[in-house]
């Protein structure tokens, strides 16, 4: 039987992170608790790294209360690494990400990074994805045609109530897609007006798994 919990094995992951820490470098950051835990960790090396990129307003916020300073995506050159969190990994290390409702500029500093860690928990690791839903951060007046476009692809769209995104949108939340081909369906979605983006990570996919299990944290690639 287990002794760790969920919170353990996200906190070992998030100190496993911090070997994948360039020097001097500006790092991509992203959103969630388990990159919170990363934050926390991040700041007792802040002295060296020049700083971060942030891909929510929370996370800025953390950043910024430990000291750490966060530069604008457009003021920094490509990024030597991303980390960030997934709220479901496949073998491929495609991922289901946007629980948290920051999908859109976590894809964005993700695509501006050589490497992509992914750090998550053991009950996120899948071989097919789906469980989890997918979010899709839609333009408001697009809501409604965007959820019957969803419906024709096999999903169930749910709008998340009460929430709204960093940038001004709103999340319809879709259960139920058949998931065989995560980049195809990432197309797929990513097509329909009005998506500003989906929480299918298969183009910017992770080159680096940490996984965080009962015997310690795997490193998957
Ligand atoms: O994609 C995300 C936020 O948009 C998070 O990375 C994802 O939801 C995992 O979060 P947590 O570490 O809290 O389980």
């Amino acid at each position: 039987m287990s002794t760790l919990t969920q919170d353990d094995k996200k906190r070992a992951v998030a100190r496993k992170a911090i070997d994948f820490v360039p020097d001097d470098s500006i790092i991509g950051v992203g959103t969630g608790s388990t990159v919170n835990f990363f934050i926390d960790e991040l700041a007792r090396i802040k002295a060296r790294i020049d700083g971060c990129v942030s891909s929510s307003d929370a996370s800025t916020a953390r950043l910024k209360a430990h000291g750490i300073p966060v530069y604008e995506l457009s003021s920094v050159g490509e990024l030597q690494v991303y980390i960030d969190g997934a709220d479901e990994v496949n073998h491929s290390l495609h991922m289901i990400k946007g629980g948290g409702g920051a999908l859109t500029r976590e894809k964005i500093v993700a695509s501006a990074a050589r490497e992509f860690i992914c750090i998550a928990d053991e009950a996120k690791y899948v071989s097919k994805l789906g469980a989890f839903p997918v979010a899709v951060e839609v333009i408001p007046m697009a809501r409604s045609v965007v959820a019957r476009e969803l419906v024709h692809l096999g999903g169930h769209p749910e709008l998340r109530q009460g929430f709204t995104t960093d940038n001004g949108n709103l999340i319809l939340d879709v259960h139920d897609l058949d998931i065989l081909k995560p980049l195809e369906m990432e197309t797929a979605i990513n097509q329909i007006a009005g998506v500003v983006c989906c929480g299918i990570f298969a183009r910017q996919h992770a080159h680096v798994l940490l996984l965080g299990a009962d015997d310690g944290v795997k490193v998957i690639r």
